[in-house]
């Protein structure tokens, strides 16, 4: 008699496994390795931004209070006494009725409190002698660029588990970081099973397909942040694939397979967390695809095992291992980023289990439209390459209309949620 499976709530298989998340350790990394790491600590401004006043225009640096009485028909007149680019620090103090040309960028001389632009003055050579000339008066911090305006010294500027952007190595760049600290990537072990599967080099023969799974599982574990190991792809066989799975959790963070978790003949994964004494998380899902997606732990090691069928393995990695690698990169949006969007074609199949839709989003008249791509199916390989979504059909017994608002999860987002998609979201 085959097991009967009990199909867990989504939110709830995910919470599950969300228990045996781990934080990872950081390592130094040199900054223009930082793109598309994880911060493993705060940045904290230890200088402040400027760091410095200067002048955010080309023109002169004036007292303010010697514009008082500058008129259109009165114009003022100032000495020049000395000339400044950004880079250069003027070694004059600047007195009564005195300017000094500054160049943007350039510290404010000391003395001086005001910049008037160059468009704004008249310059004139008298005795051998600058001279320029205003025609109206300029208050104290007019056109100064203030020490600390763009950031105060101390303040945190990017909190740890920040997905590193060229933005933040701006930052980076600005506080002097030549190396990083970033969460080590997490080791995802992958292995493919399945006596069907030919490798990606090799001609198809009859009753033979190329393993496309563990290829995707790379990549998308790389997305997330991961760093993914090819374990190899091995014949459904009890003893090898015990063997190899054995060995390969040693090797890993976390350790995924795909195929061999249903209830057929030769799906033997469920015998091996048996024989590992592994805790098996759940092994159904109230999803679609996926619902066959099983999870174990082995001593705080989390074991996925994806399905073999595409699809169901494309969304079992997002829904499940990718909050796992966020957490482990230090993030608090772990999750997929949802939004709300109106569904673009009709979706008339109503299904008791949670739909995941493979789909694509776009803008129409600044709505955000989502719209299924390839066929619905758990064995369907093609619609993955054009989705950059999933679109959420919650459980039931009617089917969906274009129109109808739906939830959204982005698969190309880097920013993610800090909470997983729930019926009870809605
Ligand atoms: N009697 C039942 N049969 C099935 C059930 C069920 O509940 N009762 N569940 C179905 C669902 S849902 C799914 S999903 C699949 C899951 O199958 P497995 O995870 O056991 O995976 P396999 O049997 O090994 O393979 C399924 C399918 O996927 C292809 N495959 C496998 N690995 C790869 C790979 N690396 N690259 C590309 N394609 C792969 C494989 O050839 C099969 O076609 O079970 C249903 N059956
Ligand atoms: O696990 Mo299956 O993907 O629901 O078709
Ligand atoms: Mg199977």
């Amino acid at each position: 008699m085959i097991e009967k499976r009990k199909p867990l709530a989504v939110k709830e298989a995910i919470n599950q496994v969300m228990e045996y998340s781990v934080v990872g350790k950081g390592e130094k990394v040199t900054l223009q390795e930082s793109y598309g790491r994880f911060l493993a600590e705060d940045l904290i401004a230890d200088h402040p931004v400027p760091p410095f006043d200067r002048s955010p225009y080309d023109g002169y640096a004036i007292r303010s209070i010697d514009t008082i009485h500058a008129q259109s028909d009165h114009p003022i007149e100032f000495e020049v006494i000395d000339e400044i680019g950004a880079g250069s620090v003027s070694d004059y103090t600047l007195g009564r009725m005195q300017a000094i040309r500054i160049m943007t960028g350039a510290q404010m001389p000391v003395g001086s409190d005001a910049v008037v632009m160059l468009e704004l003055t008249k310059m004139f050579q008298q005795d051998n002698k600058s001279f320029m000339s205003i025609k109206r008066p300029f208050k104290k911090g007019d056109n100064v660029s203030f020490k600390g305006e763009d950031t105060p010294e101390g303040s945190v500027l990017v909190k740890k588990g920040t997905y590193i952007t060229p933005g933040v190595i701006a930052l980076l760049a600005t506080f002097g970081y030549e190396k990083v600290s970033v969460v080590k990537k997490p080791k995802i072990g992958i292995i493919a099973t399945g006596s069907e599967l030919l490798n990606v080099g090799e001609p198809l023969v009859p009753g033979k397909i190329r393993n496309s799974n563990s290829y995707m599982i790379e990549a998308q574990a790389r997305r997330s942040g991961a760093a993914p190991v090819f374990l190899g792809k091995l014949v459904d066989d009890l003893e090898k694939c015990y063997d190899a799975i054995a060995s390969a959790l040693e090797k890993v963070d976390f350790l995924i397979t795909t195929g061999g978790v249903s209830v057929g003949d030769y799906d033997y994964l469920p015998e091996i967390y048996k024989r590992l004494g592994a805790n098996v998380l759940f092994n159904k899902v109230a999803m679609r695809p996926g619902s066959v997606t099983t999870v174990a732990e082995l001593n705080g090691k989390l074991l996925f095992g994806l399905s073999g069928n595409p699809s169901a393995c494309y969304v079992g990695f997002e829904l499940f291992v990718r909050p796992i690698v966020r957490i482990f990169l230090n993030s608090n949006h772990p999750h997929l980023q949802k939004v709300t969007a109106t569904l673009g074609e009709d979706f008339p199949k109503p299904n008791p289990f949670t739909r995941f839709v493979r789909g694509v989003i776009s803008m129409e008249n600044g709505q955000v439209l989502a719209t299924p791509v390839g066929l619905d199916k758990s064995n369907v390989v093609t619609s993955l390459a054009e989705a950059n979504a999933f679109i959420v059909l919650p459980g039931g017994t009617r089917g969906y209309k274009a129109g109808d608002t739906v939830d959204v999860l982005l698969i190309e987002d880097q920013t993610g949620s800090e909470q997983p998609w729930a019926e009870s979201f809605k």
